[in-house]
């Protein structure tokens, strides 16, 4: 009785002891790497470390040598076969410290508690083992005697391991800070980017597809956010919390037909699973049937059509049909919800947002947003099914024939994943360093090409050819390097299959010589090796994949957090214009608080007249213009229109009001009458013409081949700086706005032309407040107000006549521009444009012209350094 306990408690130690210590030491990995994310204390010591590895490694060594003494007597002694809990005991204890020690080699900062904890219970365990599996035989045979001297040296092993980590333990408890392996990003250093190398550095789980340096540079930014987060959550799963804000774009609350097709993705999803299984087992079943009824001319017809059932219905033919039809509406409703809100955000962001922002970035948060769909994809329909189907592929072996076949495939697996990990993290380099390469080669080739007439002239194509072949060279090189160890890698991972196949094959065929399984088993296990293949190839790319994924979905979260700086105040109002005063009290306004660019603006703009802001470049006029469209809003002072103050008042009404051309118009690659139009989107196509004749661009645009349906190119590359502005101008004279603001609406334009637009601007301005920013003193000259700006002041204010009378910074702005010195010359010699009849036809614009061009004097632009000329 006291001998059936003992066997039995053996039995349950000899299954317990790999698991007690691999859950023990897991756990408090995973719990680690989810809580605490907060650095703990950890040295680095390279000596500790290898102490224990050396310790680790002695362990692994003597359950080898243990497992191989019991391969020798099962050999030898063929009335001897090995426990079934036996081997089981060894093979488990050779892969848990066998990955203990792989983990320790790899890890710079070992979690020395949760490695003591583990040999003090292994130490346990083993002395139990010890214990209970002593041979009171004083006759035992040498192998019985080999097997304990190695057991008891373990024992003494764990114990001196477990004294060393739980003194190393103690020691980083009260010793100086290094951050926490388990505590690190999963995107690796996001601090630089890079991936991770040192015990400071912070990443565990291998860098997204960052399979280039542009591209981990393009995520350096969005992964130091992640980090931030991650240190200011403390543990991943705050972390992960915060993404619960992006559910309602992936999960359809309201929309019945795409929750359906989520419930047949569900339902394909589950019965994937149970035919995994089905279809093998039948044609074993069927195997079985043929074996028996062998040479009788019997048909199983009943199995067979269970099959052939089977076999349809997993095809692509049979429900996956419907699994098809049901993935579209899911991932064009999240397309739909994630970019139109992607967008929507983008759209209502201010302009330091956008200023600081490149348009590659922002359509990449856009596309990238998928991401997050993707990302719960392959969450709940690719490593869920995964894990299922990797836990169903041991109990369908462990049940069609024993544990030895479940440990060879957990070896397999296990021994797959590692290589295939180790090889992907030594291609990686050479992976970046081919890409990088084929970037530069194409760099060359673009730039040789687009710049073909510079080389022409300077003769040098046979340089070009070479520095093109260079190129190309070191392409093939890095290809080679990077290929030649992905192939030895692939080879490698599939020699590991092959031998996991061919084992588990052996094995199945030597239980049925044994009469322990039957024929259909085998065929069943062959055709269900796939089945069990396709979870351990993914398992190695898998934390790749989520790491990615997160990285899109963190840029998509980033955006979405991001709140505008300017925005509806709670309570704005609509802002009624009524007479179109404008007043500036006290404005002072800086992009950066470092710097002031705006201070104490104070004017008021009457309404209908035109207030001129000239001054030094990088004074603040465009600013000026900019604080009162509400790009920004000023840092302190008001700025009200008929008295109502602009921060009060909702943005759609007060953006309504103005009508602006701006100093670099773009325009849209559309025709030219499009990009008129949009200014007021149901303007009738005479309205367009007017307003473009009115802008002196009519007869241009019908000397175009197409006409108004030219199309103008990406931004309007097709036009000449002088007639973009000109469409600008018909777009503002379109709006027929309250408020007009003109930026160097002129500043492309030649003299000539620049008078003829001059008469398209009394049109617009005509009784409407008007500001306008310009360099060419001559166009302003008959502004009610004119001031100038110096390094963000008002410096003098006035007329034309009154800032000549001053005799200050206006006057030899004016000077430097006319290029004479007299005052009373430069103000007679330029009145180019007293004319302020309104003209209607093209031939009164001509001839308006004509007579302008008889005034013109050729005043120039001034661009030079104001500076120099006080
Ligand atoms: N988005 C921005 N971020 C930071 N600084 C800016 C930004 N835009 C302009 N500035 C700076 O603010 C100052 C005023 O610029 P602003 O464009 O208003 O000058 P300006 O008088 O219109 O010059 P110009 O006559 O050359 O157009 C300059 O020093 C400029 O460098």
């Amino acid at each position: 009785m006291a001998t059936i306990r003992r066997a039995t408690a053996l039995t349950v130690l000899h299954y317990a002891t790999p698991l007690i210590v691999f859950s023990l030491y897991s756990t408090r990995r995973i719990v680690g790497f989810c809580l605490l994310q907060r650095p703990a204390k950890r040295t680095e010591s390279k000596k500790a470390r290898y102490t224990v590895l050396g310790g680790t490694t002695a362990i692994v060594a003597i359950q080898i040598a243990q497992a191989a003494l019991c391969l020798t007597r099962t050999l030898n002694e063929t009335a001897w076969w090995p426990a079934e809990d036996y081997v089981v005991y060894l093979v488990l204890s050779i892969l848990v410290w066998g990955s203990i020690a792989v983990g320790l080699y790899d890890s710079p900062t070992p979690r020395w508690g949760t490695l003591c904890a583990s040999f003090s219970a292994a130490l346990v365990l083993e002395l139990a083992v010890l214990v209970i599996g002593a041979d009171p035989d004083p006759n035992k045979d040498g192998t019985v005697r080999a097997t304990f001297a190695l057991e008891t040296t373990r024992s003494f092993l764990y114990l001196a391991m477990s004294t060393c980590s739980g003194f190393f333990a103690i020691r980083d408890h009260f010793g100086k800070t290094a951050a926490d392996e388990e505590s690190r990003p999963l995107l690796g250093n996001a601090r630089d980017g890079s991936p991770s190398k040192t015990a400071t550095d912070y990443a565990t789980i291998p860098e997204g597809d960052d399979s280039d340096e542009d591209e981990s540079d393009r995520n350096k930014g969005i992964k130091e956010k992640q980090r931030q987060r991650l240190e200011q959550h403390g543990n991943w799963i705050g972390y992960l919390r915060d993404f619960k804000i992006l559910l309602p774009l992936v999960w359809p609350h309201h929309n019945r037909k795409v929750q359906a097709c989520l419930a047949v993705i569900g339902a394909t999803m589950i019965a994937d699973r149970f035919f995994t299984v089905l279809v093998p087992r039948q044609l074993g079943i069927i195997t079985d049937k043929l074996t028996m009824v062998a040479g009788k001319g019997i048909m199983p017809y009943h199995e067979i059509a269970v099959w052939l059932l089977y076999s349809w219905l997993v095809s692509p033919a049979g429900y996956n049909i419907l699994k098809n039809f049901a993935e579209l509406p899911m991932q064009q409703y999240s397309y739909q919800s994630i970019a139109g809100t992607a967008f929507d955000q983008i759209m209502s962001l201010s302009m330091d947002f956008h200023t600081d922002k490149n348009s590659g970035e922002l359509i990449r948060a856009i596309d990238q947003g998928q991401g997050l769909h993707d990302l719960l994809d392959f969450v709940c329909f690719s490593l869920g099914p995964m894990v299922i189907d990797l836990a169903v592929a041991f109990g369908y072996v462990y049940y069609l024939f024993d544990v030895y076949m479940m440990l060879i495939i957990l070896v397999t697996g296990l021994f797959y994943t590692w290589v295939a990990a180790k090889f992907t993290q030594i291609s990686r380099g050479r992976q970046r360093n081919w890409v990088k390469q084929w970037r530069t080669e194409s760099r060359v080739q673009t730039e040789s090409i687009s710049n073909w007439q510079t080389i022409s002239y300077l003769n040098n194509a046979i340089y070009e050819s070479q520095r093109y072949g260079t190129a190309v060279t070191a392409v093939n090189t890095a290809q080679r390097s990077y290929f030649s160890i992905y192939y030895f890698g692939s080879g490698l991972q599939s020699a590991v299959l092959l031998l996991g196949r061919l084992s588990v094959s052996l094995l199945a065929m030597r239980r049925i010589s044994q009469g322990t399984a039957s024929i259909g088993s085998f065929i069943t296990l062959n055709a269900y090796w796939t089945a069990i293949q396709s979870p351990i190839l993914n398992a190695a790319g898998s934390f790749r994949r989520i790491s990615t994924l997160l990285i899109d979905s963190e840029r998509l979260l980033q955006l979405l957090r991001t709140t505008a700086s300017v925005k509806d105040a709670p309570n704005a109002s609509t802002l009624r214009v009524g007479v179109g005063k404008i007043e500036f009290e006290d404005v002072c306004f800086a992009y950066d608080d470092r710097k002031p660019t705006l201070k104490n603006l104070t004017f008021t703009a009457e309404p209908g007249k035109t207030v001129a802001l000239v001054g030094e470049t990088g004074g603040g006029k465009s600013t000026t213009l900019k604080v009162l469209f509400r790009f920004y809003d000023v840092k302190s002072g008001s700025i009200k229109i008929d008295g109502q103050d602009i921060r009060s008042v909702t943005l759609e009404s007060l953006r309504n009001v103005f009508g602006c051309v701006p100093q670099d118009p773009s325009l849209f690659n559309i025709s030219i009458l499009e990009n008129v139009r949009y200014a007021r989107l149901d303007a009738t196509d005479e309205e367009v013409h007017n307003a473009c004749r009115a802008a002196s661009i009519h007869d241009k645009i019908l000397s175009f081949p197409d006409g108004y349906e030219s199309k103008v190119g990406e931004r309007g590359v097709k036009l000449s700086g002088g007639e973009l502005q000109r469409v600008a101008i018909a777009r503002a004279i379109l709006r027929k706005p309250k408020i007009v603001l003109l930026d160097e609406a002129t500043s492309m334009v030649d003299t000539g032309t620049e008078a003829q637009i001059q008469k398209a601007f009394e049109r617009l301005t005509s009784g409407r407040t008007t500001f306008v920013v310009a360099h060419r003193l001559s166009t302003i000259q008959h502004a009610d107000l004119i001031l100038v700006i110096n390094d963000g002041e008002i410096v003098e204010r006035g007329t034309h006549d009154e800032l000549l009378a001053l005799n200050g910074k206006y006057v030899r702005l004016w000077s430097k521009q006319s290029g004479k010195t007299r005052t009373a010359e430069i103000s007679h010699s330029v009145d180019v444009s007293t004319d302020s009849t309104l003209i209607e036809t093209d031939d009164e614009i001509a001839s308006a012209c004509k007579s302008d061009h008889d005034g013109d004097v050729g005043v120039p632009r001034l661009d030079g350094d104001f500076d120099s000329l006080r």
